[in-house]
This record gives structure tokens, sequence and C-alpha cells, in this order.
């Protein structure tokens, strides 16, 4: 949250009454913004985001202290419906409910006052920005960009062990099975998931190191860094947890028939990966805050306006036919960078003038342009937020302080994350012919060589991660590489195994046989 920390009477005295009785769990809260509602069983308070209409106006959202259930018995209190949402995709540890008010009246001190304040007479003002109000989302999503990145960093760990522990098929004829690691198909799968955690973790030093920028002007009472804030975690935040849910999922599958079982540790971390993507703002929602802020930026700097530094490239968009065009050194960190920022830029001119020319030449309202340019705004703003995870991740190969040895690996694998992205979204950057096929050809092979580059460190590279077992919970992601033994005392462990003939067959089972082979 942000640590503001400006002079409000209201808000002094609420801090003192709230913080003292939350910070010793006298009280327990939940946030409950979204329409449908999220609370559950335990909590005795919730912040609600509600509109406020103050003197017959309607004020925008602002956050409400509630108490939902009585301090004496946790019984609901009048007007208040409230209880769990029953089971869920995953998270099913977790306590979300639903909650309805209804003529349900709470004080005027109620309303949190940090950043807006309503008078006893209902006159209405605010401090600084009101969309300070929405700093919590801001916090929350540098979070869940974190949390994806070690959730993601967890999958590949399990995955690239249990693939050279896992032997099968023949490589060469006659030869011992090889480890399926050694398939380049196998490498396809995890490496660039690998080079992903080892990028988005650069990625997250450099979204803390703003946030924290911007923060501290804040205390300072300067808002101007706010809006590029939210729109640069509102885009990594979606991009990153998709990333890491889809990366997941690879892993698992790339586990065969064992990411299948619970054992894997992989189906836990998808359906928790799975909570981030959709939680704090769901990924469309969150790509299009992201494009919103690219189209007003390249807006003004049409206009001459110089840009803040996350977007500042939107001023030298360049043609094709002057930037690009020619088979180049593919795996050149400055050719790559830029291949990637041309393509971003490009993308935010194409959706934006897209949407002016549906206004302008075919008459359609700002809102019907909007609604059909969706689709180029959300592209526009995937290809903003993986420019920002390349040129930081180049950056950081370049000045991270390690030796040689550690920055060969680093540089490989900032390639082979560069180099996948490309081929994987070939068609932007080949449609205006910044790339060639000749271009497209050659960061394909160089592709595949990085791949057999990174089998060698791809072992150390996870262990670097440091997950010890306890946190892994994975039989197949073991450090010590003895998975079979304890897939099998897993597996025992099955509550079904207690018995040698579990009690259903005496049930059901054999009544159903004895009365078949009573027919023969
Ligand atoms: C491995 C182990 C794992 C274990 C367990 C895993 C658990 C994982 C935990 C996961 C957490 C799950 C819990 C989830 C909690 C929640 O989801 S809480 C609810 C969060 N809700 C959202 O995020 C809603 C998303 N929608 C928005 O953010 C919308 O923007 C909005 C805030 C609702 C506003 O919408 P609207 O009224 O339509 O306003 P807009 O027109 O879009 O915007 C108005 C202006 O405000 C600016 N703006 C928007 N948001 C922010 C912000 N955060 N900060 C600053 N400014 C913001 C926006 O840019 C507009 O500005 P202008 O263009 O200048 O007008
Ligand atoms: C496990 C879990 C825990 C949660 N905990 C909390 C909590 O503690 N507190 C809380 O307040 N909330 C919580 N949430 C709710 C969460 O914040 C919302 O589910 C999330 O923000 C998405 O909103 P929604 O469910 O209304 O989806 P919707 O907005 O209905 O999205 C459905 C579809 O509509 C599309 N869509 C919606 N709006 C637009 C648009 N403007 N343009 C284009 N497409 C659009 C989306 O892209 C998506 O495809 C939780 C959710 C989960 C799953």
């Amino acid at each position: 949250m942000f640590t503001i920390t400006l002079q409000q009477q209201g808000d002094e005295r609420q801090r003192a009454k709230w913080l003292k009785l939350a910070e010793n769990f006298s009280i327990l809260g939940s946030y409950l913004q979204t329409e449908m509602g999220h609370v559950g069983l335990t909590v005795t308070h919730g912040v609600v985001m509600a509109q406020l209409y103050t003197q017959g106006q309607c004020m925008g959202p602002h956050m409400f202290i509630m108490q939902l259930r009585s301090l004496e018995n946790h019984k609901p209190l009048p007007g208040i419906t409230v209880g769990d949402i029953g089971p869920k995709y995953g998270c099913n540890d977790g306590d979300n409910g639903f909650v309805r008010f209804d003529q349900v009246r709470i004080p005027r001190d109620n309303m949190l006052m940090r950043f807006a304040q309503v008078a006893e007479d209902g006159t209405y003002s605010m401090v600084l920005d009101p969309r300070l109000t929405y700093g919590t989302m801001v916090n929350m999503r540098v979070q869940l960009t974190e949390r994806s990145n070690t959730s993601l960093a967890r999958a590949v760990t399990i995955a690239i062990r249990y693939s050279c522990v896992r032997r099968q098929s023949e490589l060469t004829p006659g030869e011992p099975e090889p480890q399926i690691l050694d398939y380049q198909t196998q490498q396809y799968k995890l490496f660039p998931h690998l080079a992903a955690a080892y990028g988005f973790w650069f990625t997250i030093q450099n979204l803390e190191a703003h946030y924290e920028r911007v923060n501290s002007k804040l205390q300072e009472g300067d808002t101007s860094g706010l809006q590029e804030l939210h729109a640069l975690t509102a885009g990594l935040k979606a991009y990153t947890t998709l990333e890491a849910h889809q990366g997941i999922e690879e892993c698992r599958l790339a586990c065969g028939g064992h990411g299948y079982s619970h054992a894997s540790g992989l189906v836990y971390l998808l359906t928790s990966q799975a909570v981030t993507v959709t939680g704090e703002g769901e990924t469309t929602v969150m790509l299009l805050q992201l494009a919103r802020y690219l189209v007003k930026c390249y807006a003004k700097s049409q206009a001459g306006a110089k840009l803040p530094s996350t977007v500042s490239y939107l001023q030298m968009v360049q043609s094709a036919a002057v930037s690009g065009g020619t088979t180049r050194d593919i795996n050149n960190f400055d050719v790559l960078t830029k291949a990637y920022q041309h393509r971003a830029a490009r993308l935010v001119k194409v959706a934006t003038e897209g949407v002016r020319f549906k206004v302008t030449s075919e008459g359609q309202s700002e809102a019907e342009a909007w609604n059909n340019s969706l689709v180029s705004l959300v592209k526009c703003a995937e290809a903003h937020s993986q420019f920002f995870v390349v040129k930081t991740f180049v950056e950081a190969v370049r000045t991270v302080d390690a030796d040689d040895s550690v920055r060969a690996v680093l540089n490989t694998l900032c390639q082979l994350y560069a180099l996948h992205g490309i081929c994987e979204h070939a068609g932007d950057f080949l449609q205006d012919g910044y790339l060639t096929g000749p271009d497209l050809q050659l960061a394909r092979s160089e592709m595949c060589s990085l791949l057999s580059k990174v089998r060698s460190d791809a072992v150390p590279l996870v262990d670097a991660f440091d997950f010890p077992d306890q946190i892994l919970q994975s039989v197949l992601g073991r450090y010590d590489g003895r998975v079979y033994e304890h897939l099998y005392e897993w597996a025992k462990k099955s509550p079904l195994n207690k018995s040698q003939v579990h009690e259903s067959y005496y049930k059901y089972l054999q009544p159903f046989l004895q009365k078949n082979r009573a027919k023969l």
C-alpha cells in the first residue's frame, strides 16, 4: 500500500482507531470490491469499494469500512447476508465468500478519509489525486508479478529436474534410453520458460525500484508518476501472470502422466497461478488500462510533448524502410531490443490510428470506436509489456555484478527469451517488413542452437533458485532425484491403500461380481 504520510485529521484518527484493532487481530478484514462479492466465513469487517453519493452527486468509487459480524457471537449484523461461495477451481483453502447489504447504514466516519473527505454537512473535498484510492491495487499487482515469477521458477525446477530422471525411448538405436531433457522438443518446451523466469526476476527488480521512486515522490505530494506506474503495473501483472500460467501448464504437460498427479506439485501451482490471472484485475481489463495510457501518450507525443521514461520510445516510431529490412546479427542485443521497440511502437500507432479512423472517417462514437479496436489495443499493450521485459533483461545482463562465466549463461538465456518471443509473434515483426523472412529463419535456427547451449547449465540454473524440497512440495522435483522410490511411498499414503482389500469391495463390487458370475 502507498505509505503516504499526509497530515489529515480524519485520516490520523481513523488510523488510530482501526489499525490498533487490526494489528492485534481483534478484528479480521477482507477487501470487498468485486460486484459479486468475495468475503468468507472468518472475517468480521470488510473494506467495501462503493460509489460515493453526497449532496446528490456521484463522486466515484471510495472505500468504506463495514462491520459484517457481531464481535460477541460472530453472527452477521442486521441487513447483512454473508457466506461461503462454494468449491472453486483451486485455492479452496482460501475463505472466499459472498455478501449482500440490504438497507445497511454506517457512520460517515467509516469512510476511509486519507485521500478524500466528506464533512458533516456533506461537503466533499479531496487531497492530491482521487486515483490514489486505487493504490492498494497497484501494490497488489506488483506482488502478483513477483508471485508469478516464483511459481514459474518452481514449475521449471520441477520439470527440468524430473526430465533428468525420466528416461524414455531411444535416441540412438541400441544405446540406453536418454534423459528426456536430451530431446530437443523437451528443451523447446522448458527452456524458454526457464529464460522467462530469469527475465521476470530482473523485471521485478526494475519494477520495484520504479514503484519505490514513485512512492517517495508521493510522500512529497508529487503524483506525476502515478499514471505511468499504474499502466506499467497493470500491463506487467497481466503479461507475467498469464505467461507464468501458460508456462506452468506446459511444464506439467512436459512431465507426461506423472504431471497429472498431485505428487508433481504442478497441479497446485497451476490452480494457484490461475487466481493471479483473474484476481486483482482480469488480464484483458488490465491490458486495456495500459492501452488507454499508451494511446494517450502516443497522441501527446504527436503533439510534441515529452513522455515519461517507460513510454518515451513512442516518440520515435520509425517506418520499417528506415529502421530495418535486411538480414542482420539476430543475436545482437541492440538488434533484438530495437526489434521489440519497433514492434511495440508500431502496434501502438496502429491501434491509436485505428480508433481515430473509426471516429473521423466512419462516424463511430469514441466508445464504439474503442470497442471495435479492442483486439489491436490489447495487442499493443502486450507488445509494450514484452518490450519492457526484453529491455530490462538486456540492461540487467549487461550490468549485473557477476563473473564472466555467469554473465555468459545469462546472455544465452536473454537471447533465448528474446528470440523465442520473435518466433512466437513472428507476424508482428514481419508485417511491415521490419524483420524479413531470412531474419526469421535465422532467429529460429539460432534459438534452436541456444537450446542445446542451455542444456548443460539447466540443472544448476534451476538449483540456483534455491527452492528447498519443503517449499517445492513435489515428488518429481526432489533435489536428490530419487523420484520413483518416493512416488511409490507417496502412492502408498493414499487413504484408499489403507487395506489390501478396500471396504467398497464388500459393499458393492463383491455382490456385483457374484451376481454376474452366477449368470454364467
Ligand atoms: C504458489 C503458492 C500460491 C498460494 C496462493 C495463491 C494466492 C494468490 C493470491 C491472489 C490474490 C487473489 C485475491 C484477489 C483480490 C482481488 O481481486 S481484489 C479486487 C481487485 N479488483 C480489480 O483489480 C478491478 C479491476 N478493475 C480496475 O482496476 C478498474 O480500472 C477500476 C479501478 C475498477 C476503475 O474502472 P473504471 O471506473 O471503469 O475507471 P476507468 O475509466 O477504467 O479509469 C479511471 C481513471 O483511473 C485510472 N486508474 C485506474 N486504476 C488505477 C490505479 N490502480 N491507479 C491509478 N490510476 C488508475 C485510469 O487510468 C483512468 O485514468 P484516466 O485515463 O486519466 O481517466
Ligand atoms: C480466488 C479469487 C479471489 C478473489 N478475491 C477477491 C477479493 O478478495 N476481493 C475482491 O473484491 N475481489 C476478489 N476477486 C474478484 C476478482 O477481482 C475479479 O474476479 C476480477 O477482477 C475479474 O472481474 P470479474 O470477475 O467481474 O470478471 P468480468 O469483468 O466479468 O470478466 C469476464 C470477461 O469479461 C471481459 N471484460 C470485462 N470487462 C471488459 C471490458 N471493459 N472490456 C473488454 N472485456 C471486458 C473480461 O476480459 C473477461 O473475459 C477474487 C477472484 C478470485 C477468482
